[in-house]
């Protein structure tokens, strides 16, 4: 008997309507990433319309206030809006009824406690549902956020297939495509800078999602055989940095042991291909990177594999912000400066250079850890030329200031804990203005010219 292999891929219909300029596209969630993706949407001649909870950026975005670290983004969604390209509601059934396509990039968090880790899917699955509602025959549902290996097909295709009574692959189509981006120029990360992986539940769904992302993204398009593949290559890029970050800061300590120049060495041994050693720091922050690698571990303990070295440097990573304000009290010492006295300033609250982003910022542990040795609230200021206002710094009664000079002048101590570009400055300027003279650069943004700590420099206290 032959059999045929019925492989029938039809031409992928969506692009065309892309083309046509009569697509239309909807976005769920609306934050660091959703912005992003709506603006290089509306780029390539969709019609988009953003759905969040949050029915303060839904008002704010339909009165034209685009809010936005980066100003590409806000001038794209700018002119969007005033062209009536843009529309941003909570309604997330309605959004479904009138898209075509429906991209998710919503968060899925952690649940930690003491003794147990679990992955919590609401907001993945209460924007599903909502895509379900509203979800019709040759419909494609995009999933974008980072998840565990799996999701895709275990928990977003049963609520979308439950929700709406149609046949994922058969009726409509079911993609994963990671966000990659780097909040800063994520817009340009999607359109211009990176391939975009993209990964359907069957061929169909692969082809629709894949053809029309080769509309929007210069690069590319990458198609891998699985959604499961596809998340399980995002979170291995994050697992990847982090594991790196924390040899960074496992050898850094040794080579300022030695009084070493980790930078040099680092430079230097990144001068040959095959060497990518990652930067020392104050810890490792965002919603992101400190997250991936207990997705993985989630998962590996489902099916009873061990992550030992995952585990390792994610506990190395966690404890860096403390080893950096112990280093801090013991350059106090050495320079005779009273801890419980002293006014302490931090550089830096965003979780990492020129961003607003604060989420797990290594900051946060540092000052936690300077409250548990005694240090009072009072003597703390923290700076950031980003983030005008913190919910947590006020309840500790921490001052936040967007003054460097101000901020510093009569300082006992600086920490140095982010690198935004604006710390790009010489060591000797903040020495000027303060009373004491302990600086500990944690991020070695300072350009060391005078007599200071800085984590990558062999002088280390
Ligand atoms: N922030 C980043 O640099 C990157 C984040 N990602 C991933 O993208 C996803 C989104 O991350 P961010 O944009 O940073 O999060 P975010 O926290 O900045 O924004 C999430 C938005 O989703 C909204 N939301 C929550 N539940 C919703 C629902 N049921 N329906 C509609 N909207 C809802 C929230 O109100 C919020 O505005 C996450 O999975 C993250 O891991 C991936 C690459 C980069
Ligand atoms: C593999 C990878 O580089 N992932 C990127 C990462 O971006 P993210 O915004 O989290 O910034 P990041 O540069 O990884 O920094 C994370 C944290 O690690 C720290 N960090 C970073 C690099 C380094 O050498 N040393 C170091 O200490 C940063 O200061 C920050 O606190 O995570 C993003 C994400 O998934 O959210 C992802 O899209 C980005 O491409």
């Amino acid at each position: 008997m032959v059999t045929f292999l019925k492989k029938v891929i039809s031409t992928p219909v969506l692009a065309d309507l892309l083309r046509r300029g009569e697509l239309v596209v909807a976005v769920y969630g609306l934050g660091y990433v959703g912005m992003a993706l709506s603006a290089a949407w509306a780029l390539a001649g969709a019609r988009v319309i953003g759905v969040d909870i949050n029915s303060g950026k839904v008002e704010k975005l339909n009165s034209g206030v685009v809010e936005y670290v980066e100003k590409d983004v806000v001038d794209v969604l700018t002119h969007a809006i005033r062209s009536g390209k843009f529309t941003a509601t909570t309604d997330g059934v309605v959004a479904s009824i009138r898209s075509h396509v429906k991209i998710v990039a919503v968060p899925v968090f952690l649940k930690k406690s003491a003794t147990a880790i679990d992955v919590d899917f609401s907001a993945l699955t209460s924007a599903a549902k909502s895509i379900g509602a509203g979800l019709k025959k040759g419909d494609l549902v995009i999933v974008e956020s980072s998840v565990p290996p799996g999701t895709t097909e275990e928990v977003v295709r049963s609520v979308l297939e439950g929700a709406s009574g149609l046949v994922a692959e058969e009726d409509f189509y079911l993609a994963y495509s990671p966000e990659r981006v780097m909040v800063g120029h994520a817009l340009k990360d999607i359109v211009e800078n990176y391939p975009k992986v993209v990964a359907g539940v069957g061929p169909r769904s692969a082809e629709e999602a894949a053809e029309l992302y080769r509309q929007v993204a210069k690069r590319g398009v990458l198609v891998l055989e699985s959604t499961r593949e596809a998340e399980f290559e995002k979170l291995l890029e994050g697992v990847y940095r982090d594991v790196n970050i924390a040899v960074a800061n496992e050898m850094a300590k040794l080579a300022n042991t030695l009084g070493i120049s980790f930078r040099r060495a680092r430079e230097a041994a990144n001068s040959q291909p095959y060497s990518h050693v990652h930067k020392p720091g104050s810890g490792v922050g965002g919603n992101c990177i400190p997250v991936y690698p207990y997705f993985l571990m989630w998962t590996a303990a489902k099916y009873g594999v061990d992550l030992p070295l995952t585990r390792t440097a994610r506990f190395i990573n966690e404890k860096q912000p403390e080893e950096v304000a112990f280093a801090a009290l013991r350059a106090m010492l050495k320079h005779g400066v009273n801890p419980a006295a002293a006014k302490i300033v931090i550089l830096g609250l965003a979780f990492r250079g020129d961003v607003d982003d604060t989420r797990g910022s290594p900051t946060y542990d540092i000052i936690a850890t300077l409250l548990k040795v005694g240090i009072k609230s009072e003597q703390i200021t923290v700076h950031d030329p980003y983030v005008k206002q913190d919910m947590l710094l006020a309840r500790w009664g921490i001052a936040l200031t967007q003054d460097l000079e101000s901020a510093v002048k009569g300082a006992d101590v600086v920490i140095i804990s982010t690198d935004h570009s604006a710390y790009k400055i010489k060591a000797s300027v903040l020495l000027s203005l303060m009373n004491s003279q302990v600086v500990v650069d944690a991020r070695g943004v300072l350009t060391p010219d005078a007599d200071i700590y800085s984590i990558d420099s062999g002088r280390w206290p």
